[in-house]
């Protein structure tokens, strides 16, 4: 086994030499990029920069045109559909809440568990006691156990997003894809989103797209930021921003 088998298989997820165009336009340029198993990484970059592709990428809503993407070590992505990746583990929250907001913060997370996907099942239904220990730890760790009983329609805009993120729990993913998760949020709910991601992550590998440079600095993980779908830089969050390149397309804007 060589130095780049060794890299593939010893990753959580593992992109290398991927490419994809639409229409001709090259959105995702040989990128290359390793997390490692328990690892949270920040993405960050300038619109367009390929981000969210790359999420789709992953996640197997896009197919690239070229390169490898593997999970696990073993697991080729670009050979399995949006619900296996799922199925396999690998949980996404996009940028805009979408909880149910006619139903109980504790209705979303039991619709979230996988045993019965149906409201109107959800609704009678209150689950085993692994279950609802479950939720209860998930209830704790999003901070919205006092508002169990609460519409999640009434819940502020930042406890929505971490009801969401209660709902990924809840599925227990090996990983999880969490877009702009506080955009739009207060100071504080921003500052308590980057503890509870650290928090999630003692037992998660995360990737988190985010621009807000506060946040991406409190979270105090690797960083990098993509520019025309590849790599412009990777490391500590004072290295990349310190990098010139960062910097002229990025953040110096
Ligand atoms: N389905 C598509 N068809 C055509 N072009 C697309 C498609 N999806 C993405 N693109 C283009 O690919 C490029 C990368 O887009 P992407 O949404 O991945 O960037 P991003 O880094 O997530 O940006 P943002 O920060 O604005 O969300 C953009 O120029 C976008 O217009």
């Amino acid at each position: 086994m060589n130095v780049m088998d060794t890299r593939a298989t010893s990753a959580m997820l593992y992109l290398d030499g991927v490419h994809v165009s639409f229409d001709g336009f090259h959105a995702i340029n040989n990128l290359s990029l390793t997390l490692a198993p328990g690892e949270m990484r920040a993405i960050i970059g300038p619109n367009g920069a390929g981000k969210t592709t790359m999420m789709d990428i992953i996640t197997g809503k896009t197919k690239p045109d070229e390169g490898t993407v593997l999970f696990d070590g073993t697991v080729d992505l670009t050979r399995l559909d949006e619900t296996r990746i799922a199925e396999l583990g690998i949980g996404r929250k996009f940028q805009k809440p979408t909880v149910f907001e006619s139903q109980t913060v504790q209705d979303n997370l039991l619709l979230a568990l996988n045993v019965d996907h149906s409201v109107r099942g959800t609704l009678f239904w209150r689950g085993s006691k692994a279950e609802s220990e479950r939720i209860d730890k998930v209830l704790e760790t999003i901070r919205l156990t006092d508002a169990r009983n609460r519409l999640a329609g009434s819940l502020s805009h930042g406890q929505k997003q971490w009801l969401e993120i209660g709902m990924l729990l809840a599925q227990d993913p090996k990983v999880l894809l969490v877009d702009e998760p506080v955009a739009g949020m207060t100071d504080v709910e921003t500052h308590l989103t980057a503890e509870l991601l650290k928090e999630i992550n003692r037992n998660h590998t995360i990737m988190v797209v985010e621009h807000d440079m506060t946040f991406v600095r409190e979270l105090g993980v690797k960083v990098t930021c993509l520019h025309e779908g590849s790599v412009l830089a990777e490391g500590s969050i004072d290295q990349v921003s310190s990098n010139e390149r960062v910097v002229e397309v990025y953040l110096g804007r």
